[in-house]
C-alpha cells in the first residue's frame, strides 16, 4: 500500500513522495518503548516513521511533584489526541488501560497489538511473594483497583499511594523505602525488568484492569490509508475481541479508567455439540462495593458477543452491589 497523498495528513513529503509518519508518544521511557513497538512494525513494511514526544498534562503535573488526586488518568491521554486533531503527529500510542471508556470524534482507533501478559506483578523485598510479608508490610500502589482486592486478601499489609514511573516505584523497595510495590507485569516486561518480579498476581486473586498490557494506535478518522496501514501492520483482532469485552464492564459500571474495577478477557478453545473446537470468550470482572467489598462475577460466551457479554456482566455485577460510576481513586496506576 501507498501512502503518497493520504487525505488529512500534514506529513512531509520526501524526495521519494512517501510521507513521513509522525508517531506521538509521551516522554516517559515506557511510553517510548511502547511508541517504538509500532514504529519498528510500521518501518519494516517499508514505511518512513518519525516519533515525536509529546509532553502531557500528566507527565508535567508528576514530574512537578504535585498532587494528581482526582485528575483522572485520561490526562495522559489528552495531549496525545490533542496533538492528534490539530495534526501535528498522525499515530498516537496509548497504553489501552488509560484510555476513557468514550471515543474522541474525529479520531479511530485503529489498531490493537499483541498484549503483553495482562496480569499484575509484584516487586518485593528479599525476593518475598504477597503471602510472606508479615502483617504491616508497606506496599505501594496508587491504584483503588490493586488497594481493594490486595487489601481483600486479609494479608494485615499496609497499601500506601505512590506515584512515578516504573523505575522510580522499584527504586522504592530497592532503597528500602517500601516492602513492595505491585506494577503491571507488562510494563516491567516492555522495559525488559520482569526479572525483577517477585511475584505474577494469580488472576483469581488480583484481576488486572480492563485492557492492561495492551496498546491502542490511534489515528484521524479521515486518515483512512494510515488507518488501514495500522490494521493491516499490527491489529491483532482476538486481543480486540478480549479486550472489547473487558472495556464493556467499565463502560457499564459508568466508571472511569482508575476505578476500582478488574476485567480480564481470554479467547479461549473450546468444544461445540458436534466435538468440533470453536473459540469461546471466557470474561472474568471484580468490583467494590461502596462499603469496599469486592464482588466478582464471570460467563463465557461467543467472540462475537464481546461487548455484550461485558455489558451483562457489568448488570450482574450492579445487581450485586457494585458501586456504580465507581470512586475515581488516588491518582494512576489503575
Ligand atoms: N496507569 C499507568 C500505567 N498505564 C499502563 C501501565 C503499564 C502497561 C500496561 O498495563 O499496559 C501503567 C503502569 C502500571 O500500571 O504499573
Amino acid at each position: 500500500m501507498t501512502l503518497t497523498d493520504a487525505p488529512g495528513t500534514t506529513g512531509d513529503t520526501g524526495a521519494t513522495g512517501a510521507r513521513t509518519i509522525r508517531i506521538g508518544t509521551r516522554a516517559s521511557l515506557l511510553a517510548r518503548t511502547q511508541t517504538d513497538i509500532v514504529a519498528s512494525a510500521l518501518r519494516e513494511t517499508g514505511a518512513t516513521v518519525e516519533v515525536v514526544t509529546i509532553s502531557t498534562e500528566g507527565d508535567r503535573t508528576q514530574a512537578a511533584g504535585t498532587p494528581i488526586a482526582g485528575s483522572g488518568v485520561g490526562v495522559f491521554v489528552t495531549a496525545l489526541r490533542e496533538a492528534l486533531l490539530a495534526g501535528e503527529i498522525d499515530v498516537a500510542v496509548h497504553s489501552y488501560k488509560d484510555l476513557p471508556t468514550a471515543g474522541v470524534p474525529g479520531l479511530v482507533l485503529a489498531a490493537v497489538p499483541a498484549r503483553e501478559d495482562p496480569r499484575d506483578a509484584l516487586v518485593a523485598r528479599d525476593g518475598m511473594v504477597l503471602g510472606e510479608l508479615p502483617p504491616g508490610s508497606v506496599i505501594g500502589t496508587g491504584s483503588p483497583r490493586r488497594v481493594a482486592q490486595i487489601g481483600a486478601l486479609g494479608l494485615g499489609l499496609e497499601l500506601v499511594p505512590i506515584r512515578g514511573n516504573v523505575d522510580t516505584r522499584i527504586g522504592k523497595v530497592t532503597r528500602g523505602e517500601l516492602d513492595g510495590v505491585v506494577l503491571a507485569r507488562a510494563g516491567l516486561a516492555r522495559l525488559g525488568r520482569v526479572g525483577e518480579a517477585t511475584e505474577v498476581l494469580d488472576p483469581v486473586q488480583v484481576l488486572p484492569a480492563p485492557a492492561q498490557g495492551a496498546l491502542a494506535c490511534e489515528c484521524r478518522a479521515d486518515d483512512a490509508p494510515l488507518a488501514e496501514l495500522l490494521r493491516t501492520t499490527l491489529h491483532d483482532g482476538s486481543v480486540a475481541v478480549a479486550v472489547t469485552a473487558e472495556r464493556a464492564v467499565l463502560a457499564g459500571l459508568g466508571s472511569p479508567c482508575d476505578a476500582p474495577v478488574g476485567a480480564l478477557a481470554e479467547v479461549v478453545e473450546d468444544l461445540d455439540d458436534d466435538g468440533h473446537v470453536v473459540e469461546r470468550l471466557s470474561l472474568r470482572a471484580v468490583a467494590a462495593t461502596a462499603d469496599g467489598a469486592l464482588v466478582r462475577a464471570s460467563a463465557t460466551g461467543e467472540t462475537d458477543d464481546a461487548e455484550r457479554i461485558g455489558q451483562a456482566l457489568a448488570e450482574e455485577l450492579l445487581a450485586d452491589g457494585a458501586e456504580p460510576k465507581g470512586a475515581t481513586g488516588i491518582g494512576p496506576g489503575a
